[in-house]
């Protein structure tokens, strides 16, 4: 059985118990966020976020150290309830279904939604594990079957060539830019349709950066990506659209040529231009 077919099935037991993930956006739009507000305490870190992301493009996340970035990005996979202080307020879609809901469960939000951060994170295990952690914690045990996402997995994060003779060697013996392609595949692995990025080149080279910029490309024939980045070069040329927060707010949301040739609001200009941040 496939990993395909084991999210299927899920679907259909939860279709029968009503909290159904749809396997279609609405019109075309993965996520729609809608006046969405969230506290650490005392602190409003988000202010009435409305933000549209589209399917199978690469919406860009911009703006200056502290803007709310991050904790955006987290608030679609809900790893922002981590944090024992939160609270929002407001209404998040994912193909229709609202994700705050109690009824959604965060297991199957994160099937489908994945996650690459900032600093490679592969687990201390071989290559080969690091991939087929994923599709076990799924029930998938048949060794053909895991060979064949293994190598999806890698082809489709361009790092098959590169470790297809060593599987079975430690995963910390790779470079941070092998690493990080590591950790996409590993993300590719289950499958999903969105894949958040939190700054994933910050802590790499110039080449490992260009090349999970052309990764990103590539990936986004088939998936939606959500980048966050504090390099305005590398939004302006891999994103589709992009949003500039401040201070909690988005200040402009729109496609990245516009953003970056004719944005509307003074703010986004001087910060594009580098006047601060
Ligand atoms: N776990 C937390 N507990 C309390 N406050 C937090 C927590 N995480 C973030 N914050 C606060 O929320 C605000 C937004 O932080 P966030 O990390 O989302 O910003 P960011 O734009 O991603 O910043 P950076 O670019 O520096 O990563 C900041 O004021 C930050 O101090």
């Amino acid at each position: 059985m496939s990993l395909a077919t084991v999210k299927e099935n899920v679907s259909m037991a939860k279709n029968q118990s009503n909290a159904v993930i749809s396997t279609s956006t609405v019109n075309g739009i993965v996520f729609d966020t809608k006046d969405l507000n969230l506290w650490y305490g005392e602190t409003h870190a988000l202010k009435e976020i409305n933000l549209t992301i589209h399917e199978k493009e690469v919406t860009a996340i911009i703006g200056p150290s502290g803007c709310g970035k991050s904790t955006y990005l987290k608030t679609l996979n809900r790893m922002v309830e981590l944090v024992p202080s939160v609270r929002t307020t407001g209404v998040i879609t994912y193909k229709g279904k609202s994700i705050l809901d109690k009824a959604f469960k965060v297991e199957d939000l994160r099937t489908h939604v994945g996650m690459v951060f900032q600093k490679p994170n592969p687990f201390p295990k071989s290559i080969y594990d690091n991939i087929a952690y994923g599709p076990r914690i799924h029930g998938i045990r048949n060794k053909k079957i895991l060979d064949e996402i293994v190598e999806k997995s890698l082809r489709g994060a361009y790092i098959w060539d590169e470790v297809k003779d060593r599987l079975k060697e430690n995963a910390y013996g790779l470079s941070g830019g092998q690493q990080q392609r590591l950790c996409i595949a590993r993300t590719l692995a289950i499958e999903p349709d969105v894949i958040l990025m939190d700054e994933p080149t910050s802590a790499l080279d110039p080449k490992s950066t260009l090349k999970i910029e052309d990764l990103v490309q590539e990936l986004k024939r088939n998936y939606s990506i959500i980048i966050v980045t504090h390099n305005m070069q590398q939004a302006a040329r891999i994103s589709d659209r992009t949003a500039f927060f401040l201070d909690g707010e988005v200040i402009e949301f729109n496609d990245t040529d516009t953003i970056f040739t004719n944005p509307y609001d003074k703010r986004t200009e001087d910060y594009i231009s580098g006047r601060f941040g």
